[in-house]
């Protein structure tokens, strides 16, 4: 349990961060555990699943990708607890294997999309739109990208880093130059946490502002995204959460304390309606937000009935 409780204090500290990251780490965490578990009778074997299970997905709301790992890693249908404790072990395995080659798999297919000369803008530190960005400038197109900085917690820092190692042109801009520079850009590539049955998008707080001014200029708004990131609860109508964090990420707590009339938001994420997306790149090809639909149930595996 305690590898478990580590995992999830990284998660919820973010020192584990990016969607696809936190739900490898879930998958890890369930698979070290169901490797290590004491236990005699399947009863307490099942009960223990389910507690950790859930104390992970409960370290963040909003990123789907964790309830999605954490459900396909723990998936078992033997009545022995050997064989169930080998089943996670290997589902687990498999989910880390397919994250990873779903990343290459994205980028491959979204550089398709990037021309010789692109000006791509990206927002906050996304490992799939990333693979996107350094596969294109790999294969010898000469572009050059705009990251926004990614208020509060500055995660835009990690992409011009990433970005700098590759050696690819870029440039830092501040989240409200966002409509400033679009007439500049050519195409808009950002990440996901979660995508809803009707094709609309959670990501980063601002991610809507990007999609709003990429749709004035006409400028392609292109999202990349783990199938394990759609959400299938919202096909029953379950809204997707969005996670408020602590007003100390934004303010200096002495001085919000000194305000007595000033109370800080802190929303970590936003929607973005599927109108203003004109692809998304998964790990099974470009499809259209109107298919979100089609991968929950079909490539996710879902049942109405287990949700
Ligand atoms: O899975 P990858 O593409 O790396 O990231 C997907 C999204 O996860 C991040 O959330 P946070 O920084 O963990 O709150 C960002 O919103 C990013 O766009």
């Amino acid at each position: 349990m305690q590898k478990v409780q580590e995992t999830a204090e990284k998660i919820r500290t973010m020192e584990i961060r990016g969607a696809g990251r936190i739900a490898k780490a879930a998958a890890e965490a369930i698979r070290d555990y169901a490797a290590g578990l004491d236990v005699t009778s399947m009863e307490e074997f099942s009960a223990k699943i389910r507690e950790v299970s859930d104390f992970l997905i409960s370290t963040r709301p909003t990123a789907v990708s964790l309830p999605n790992a954490v459900k396909l890693a723990s998936k078992y249908s033997s009545g022995n607890v050997e064989d169930a404790r080998q089943e996670i072990i290997t589902n687990a395995n498999l989910f880390i294997e397919r994250a990873d080659r779903a990343l290459g798999k994205i980028g491959k297919i979204g550089s398709r999309r990037i021309r010789d000369g692109d000006v791509i803008m990206t927002h906050c530190n996304s490992h799939a739109a990333l693979s996107i960005i350094t596969t294109a400038f790999e294969d010898g197109k000469n572009i050059s990208v705009y990251s926004t900085e990614s208020r509060p917690r500055c995660q835009g820092l990690l992409t011009i880093q990433h970005l700098n190692d590759f050696g690819i042109p870029t440039t830092l801009i501040v989240d409200s130059a966002v409509r400033y520079y679009m007439k500049d850009v050519d195409k808009v590539i950002v990440g996901a946490d979660a995508i809803a049955a009707n094709g609309a998008l959670v990501n980063k707080i601002g991610t809507s502002q990007l999609a709003l001014a990429a749709h004035e200029a006409r400028k392609s708004f292109m999202v990349a995204a783990e199938t394990f990131k759609f959400s299938p609860s919202t096909i029953v109508g379950n809204p997707i959460e969005i996670e408020e964090r602590d007003a100390e990420e934004v303010i200096d707590p002495a001085v919000l304390k000194e305000l007595s009339h000033v109370q800080v938001k802190n929303p970590a994420f936003d929607f973005t309606p599927a109108e203003y997306i004109d692809m998304i790149v998964t790990d099974i090809g470009i499809i259209p937000p109107a298919m979100a639909y089609t991968v929950i149930k079909e490539h996710l595996g879902w049942e109405l009935g287990e949700i």
